[in-house]
């Protein structure tokens, strides 16, 4: 099916935003007509620049105001309209889309809407025009798609239909499956947008919270396999006001949508087999858990990374053969220290951050052939002779993602030159998770690129009231892979982009007494949080003062117990944490994260 995009989800001049449109593979798009009215172009100039960029102009937008008016009133709209079907004309553009009336002057009479609309439509064909008459969620009259559709059969003209918008239809919490009772060709447009978990008033939800399918809550699989199923045929076309689209670069942002419609696709794929025209994106290769985690250092913080490294019971297995990368491990947790410069990165001498997140699979070529059809873009990398060929790719946030086969004969660890075995038991087991910080700009488009390239669900999605501004943290997972993205809700650049890297043990009070002897530097826990905790949990006295001598802290679920310590911050941004799962807890002590974020401010 064709992809679409609506020039008001793009930043930038128009010229710039078709670009932008064709880069990313849209077939066409919806043309707003006030980036016509700022362009310097002429409708046929811009016909001509979109055909040159292999677009179609789907839709010209928005008609406001057309219907259920005094005859008076009506004769303008007529005039207002010729204009419009003229400018139409010079642009290629086939379809006119006519937004349910806000006005005062519209009376609240089906029939008269239907009679307007439909000379609307008569003179809309005499130009090779078609008229397609959407609900606004805040329509005066008409705000349902049901009603709309009801005028629109009343009007009787093939050159006019419905348009149905996902945002108008979801937000208002009504049921799409009646879109399977309108014929197929009455369904003139689709215009999709997911929207977060809010709930506002429509118009200022719409205007500036919209975003991409799958980046919110709105459960547009289940939407578009109704519009799809009823017979639809059009483009499946975003129309996403947002805030922040509106400023940030336009290519990035179409690739965004692309990737969106792309992962939509495919989902709505595996629910209508039989229909064609929707791409599969290559299967999911169930991952096995994190093979590495690669951290990048600086010679200011390489000595405190790997000071706290081997305090942690890492030791240092192996040294790359041909680039300043260590390889740390003990047990299954493996860690990779890249001492490189930051020049021309955005990081301040003497950080230290996550830059690699080396993924165990199966099957590393067709998991990276998914991150790939995601368009994620290849990790620009030297590979010496001999050396591992890992598939690497960019993920959103900047970090690169490698697919590892850890134990197969040329696996990656033959880059390194063995130094020795490990000794003793290990203190630590494997990396439990892993907490990235994405740009806000980029927050919703790392998630879903996440989400997407490794069949992860969203486990939870919460609001961390730190004491120095609220963060929104979303952590996505599968039994093996787990990821945590937070983000400061209010822009700061100012503030350090905090990353993690934690462990699992099976008794952290052991860990955290080796933690002690090593000198790890712990992150300090008020006494005050270890007073309630014995106030609302039946934990020991003798337990409770252990905790606090190490700062562990602790949360429940059910029967369910979350043991867990940080250390203090390497560097800017990184730090690490200790865990203990007790039973099925599948969480990351989120009740205590507004605590560890006051005590990293200490
Ligand atoms: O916000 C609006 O006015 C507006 C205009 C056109 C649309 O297609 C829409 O969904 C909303
Ligand atoms: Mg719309």
């Amino acid at each position: 099916m064709r992809k679409s995009i609506a020039t008001v989800s793009l930043s930038g001049s128009l010229t710039e935003k078709l670009s932008a449109a064709s880069a990313a593979g849209f077939d066409g798009i919806e043309l707003f007509e006030n980036d016509l009215l700022a362009s310097p172009l002429s409708p046929k100039d811009i016909r001509l620049l979109a055909e040159d960029l292999g677009l179609r102009i789907e839709l010209y937008q928005p008609f406001r105001d057309a219907e259920a008016l005094p005859a008076d009133a009506f004769a303008r709209v007529l005039r207002r309209a010729e204009q419009k079907f003229a400018v139409m004309e010079q642009l290629g553009a086939p379809m006119l889309l006519v937004c349910s009336t806000v006005s005062a002057q519209a009376v609240d009479d089906d029939l008269l809407a239907a009679e307007q609309l439909r000379t609307l439509a008569e003179r809309a064909s005499e130009h090779g025009v078609r008229i397609a008459y959407e609900a606004l969620a805040w329509g005066r009259h008409v705000s349902d798609y049901r009603h709309s559709w009801r005028i629109v059969e009343a009007a009787d003209h093939p050159s006019l239909g419905v348009c149905l918008d996902s945002f108008h239809i979801l937000t208002l919490g009504d049921d799409p499956a009646g879109i399977r009772e309108i014929p197929a060709e009455k369904l003139f447009f689709l215009q999709l947008a997911d929207a977060p978990d809010l709930d506002m008033e429509p118009l200022h939800f719409s205007r500036h919270y919209r975003c991409f399918p799958g980046q919110g809550v709105f459960d547009l699989t289940g939407f578009t396999e109704h519009v799809l199923a009823a017979g639809y045929e059009g483009p499946l076309s975003l129309e996403v006001f947002n805030d922040v689209f509106r400023r940030t670069d336009a290519e990035r942002t179409a690739v965004d949508a692309m990737r969106s419609l792309i992962v939509l696709g495919d989902a709505v794929r595996h629910r209508l087999p039989e229909r064609v025209g929707l791409d599969p994106l290559p299967p999911v290769s169930p991952s096995q858990g994190f093979a590495f985690a690669e951290i990048t250092v600086d010679t200011r913080s390489e000595t405190q990374v790997r000071g706290m490294l081997a305090g942690l019971g890492f030791t240092l297995r192996g040294v790359h053969r041909t680039k300043p990368v260590q390889l740390w491990q003990q047990g299954d947790a493996r860690l990779v220290v890249n001492r490189a410069h930051f020049n021309g990165t955005d990081r301040e001498r003497g950080d230290a951050f996550v830059s690699v997140i080396g993924v165990e699979t199966a099957d590393p070529r067709s998991a990276a052939a998914r991150a790939d059809a995601l368009l994620a873009p290849p990790a620009p990398r030297a590979i010496g002779a001999g050396e591992s060929r890992l598939p690497a790719l960019i993920a959103p946030d900047g970090s690169n993602l490698y697919f590892c086969r850890t134990a197969a004969d040329d696996g990656w660890l033959a880059d390194f030159a063995p130094l020795r075995d490990g000794s003793g038991a290990p203190v630590l087991d494997a990396i439990d998770h892993i907490a990235l910080s994405p740009h806000a700009d980029h927050y919703d488009e790392t998630v879903l690129f996440y989400r997407a390239a490794f069949g992860l669900a969203l486990r939870s999605n919460e609001e961390i009231a730190s004491p120095h501004g609220l963060v929104r943290s979303r952590a996505i997972a599968d039994d093996h892979l787990r990821l945590i993205f937070n983000v400061p809700v209010l822009l700061d650049d100012a503030a350090p982009r905090l990353q993690h890297v934690a462990f699992s043990c099976t008794d952290i009070f052991a860990a955290a007494a080796h933690l002690r002897t090593a000198d790890v530097p712990l992150l300090p826990i008020p006494g005050n949080y270890y007073e309630d905790l014995a106030a609302r949990t039946d934990l020991p006295a003798s337990t409770l003062t252990t905790m606090r001598d190490h700062g562990i802290l602790y949360d429940r679920s059910g029967e369910a117990e979350f043991f867990h310590l940080y250390t203090t911050t390497a560097g800017r941004s990184l730090f690490f944490e200790v865990v203990q799962r007790v039973g099925s807890y599948t969480g990351y002590g989120a009740p205590n994260a507004p605590i560890r974020r006051a005590a990293q401010h200490l």
